[in-house]
């Protein structure tokens, strides 16, 4: 663990914004069977997880259009109608059945929680997947606000989603932390005005996650409140 910003040593906050895929719950066997579900049903080769991992972070359309890359489509915008009808089908059938939360994230979010800290989950996935998702994991119950790559004009890198969901917990940025995996939630918060930290185990396109302009980085959750919240006192 990696804590450099004074906020982050006090832990001194009124609010965090956690992000979903890469974060709290481990959605690349789930992105791997609605994609090759997809690619199936328009007659295209098989995608392997691990080529999947490093186009995840930028929402499901950015995705879509990196693996009809990936298998050589010719024209991907021409195909993309019919592959973007097909993956919602395929994700909407399986959500949350090849996925797992992390270690350390229910005790983390409790913990929190009892510093009374206001929650919200900002991802770039579409809300419609979010919602059942959180709900099948029963992490639902921890947000105030849930927030999908669809419920503002523009998504993570953009500073857009953070700010305005700072606006709906009624939070500074300054004093709202930032709880994500990938640079997209760094570079958005860094340009929101919210301190960042990330977990260093989820996806971040390939590239080494300390190499991501942020606050600090934590192996959990839990560890990141552990050093900050005496338990049980
Ligand atoms: O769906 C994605 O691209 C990633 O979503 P995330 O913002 O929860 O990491
Ligand atoms: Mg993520």
């Amino acid at each position: 663990m990696l804590l450099r910003h004074p906020a982050l040593q006090a832990f001194d906050f009124d609010a965090a914004i956690v992000d979903l895929d890469g974060t709290m719950v481990d959605t690349l066997g789930d992105f791997s069977a609605a994609l090759n579900g997809m690619l199936a049903d328009l007659q295209l080769p098989a995608i392997d997880p691990a080529a999947i991992e490093n186009m995840v972070g930028k929402g499901s359309e950015h995705l879509i259009r990196s693996v009809l890359a990936y298998v050589e489509v010719a024209d991907v915008e021409a195909r993309y109608p019919q592959a973007w009808e097909r993956y919602q089908h395929h994700y909407l059938a399986i959500n949350g059945q090849h996925a797992t939360v992390y270690d350390g994230v229910r005790e983390g979010l409790e913990a929190l929680r009892a510093q009374g800290l206001r929650l919200a989950c900002l991802t770039n996935k579409p809300l419609s997947f979010a919602q059942p998702l959180l709900r099948a994991k029963g992490l639902d119950g921890f947000f105030e606000w849930v927030f999908g790559g669809d419920s503002f004009e523009r998504k993570k890198p953009d500073p857009l989603p953070l700010i305005k969901t700072c606006e709906a917990l009624g939070t500074a940025p300054a004093r709202t932390l930032m709880i994500g995996d990938s640079s997209n939630d760094a570079k958005a918060a860094r340009a929101a005005g919210c301190p960042v930290v990330l977990v260093d185990y989820g996806y971040n396109h390939g590239e080494p996650v300390r190499g991501v302009d942020a606050d600090g980085w934590v192996g959990s959750l839990m560890e990141l409140t552990a050093a900050v919240v005496p338990l049980g006192a």
